[in-house]
């Protein structure tokens, strides 16, 4: 089984269209988490354009009270200010990512062996007992890749999973980005890093990718489930995920 951690990006970016308070991103990490999804997720990106710095303060309150076995995922390239939140915040999950400032979206992965001596000086900064930390990760990393990802430190890697999100109506094309990610995630499982997955799944890719790509702890979701919830309704499109993910 996989688990699901709703990414809550959408959510924030479409409250911040007025200067108002809803839709309301804790009230929705309720949501989700009332019907059974095992964290939440966020990138809070410099510009603030979705999720604000209030907003990671909000909700690490609201889990801390509320839902302490929940796992609180935060996502980023490490800047000094991002560091500065993680040391306050103190989440379950760092997930590190090596976007540009003014990237659009999470378009790439870690260059592990380029990077990797930046990379250990994070991860020791960051490594707690009780605190895993996630390296994002192209599809072809490969052996040598996440060799490079396990001596940093690191605990998971996070698959990027956008390409394949690109293509999973071609099936030759579709079945050529499974191949990497399963060869990476198998790779990546032998030496005993943990594997998470994400960027543009929905439930129409989910089945193909569960079927290829053996043994993803967690996926985190947030453009796709919030597309769906507008159709299903928020809890109805966190449930329809949940099965989604059921079957590895
Ligand atoms: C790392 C990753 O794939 C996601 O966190 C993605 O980057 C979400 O960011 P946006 O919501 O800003 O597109
Ligand atoms: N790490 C991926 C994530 O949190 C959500 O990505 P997406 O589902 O919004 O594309």
């Amino acid at each position: 089984m996989t688990l699901l951690s709703v990414n809550l990006n959408a959510v924030a970016q479409l409250r911040n269209r007025r200067d108002l308070p809803w839709p309301s991103v804790t009230g929705l990490a309720r949501v989700v988490l009332d019907v059974g999804a095992s964290g939440i997720t966020v990138h809070p990106r410099p510009d603030e354009r979705h999720i604000r710095r209030a907003d990671v303060y909000d909700l690490s309150a609201l889990l801390r009270s509320d839902y302490p076995d929940a796992e609180f995922n935060i996502e980023g390239y490490p800047s000094e200010d991002f560091l500065g939140l993680i040391e306050e915040v103190n989440p379950q999950q760092v997930t590190l990512v090596p976007d540009d400032p003014n990237q659009a979206t999470s378009d790439h992965g870690w260059d592990f062996a380029g990077k990797g001596n930046f990379l250990t000086s994070v991860v020791q900064l960051l490594k707690r007992p009780d605190r895993r930390i996630s390296l994002f990760c192209d599809p072809d990393a490969g052996e040598s890749g996440v060799l490079a990802a396990k001596a940093t430190g690191a605990d998971r890697i996070e698959l990027f999973t956008g390409p394949y999100g690109a293509c999973y109506d071609d099936p030759k094309r579709a079945s050529e980005e499974l191949a990497k990610l399963a060869k990476t995630c198998s790779a990546a499982m032998a030496i005993g890093l943990g594997v998470n997955a994400g960027h543009d799944l929905t439930l129409e890719n989910l089945p193909a990718f569960q079927h290829a790509v053996k043994g993803v702890a967690e996926a985190s979701i947030g453009h796709g489930i919030t597309a769906d919830a507008l159709i299903f309704g928020f809890k109805e499109a966190t449930r329809l995920y949940i099965a989604a993910l059921a079957d590895n």
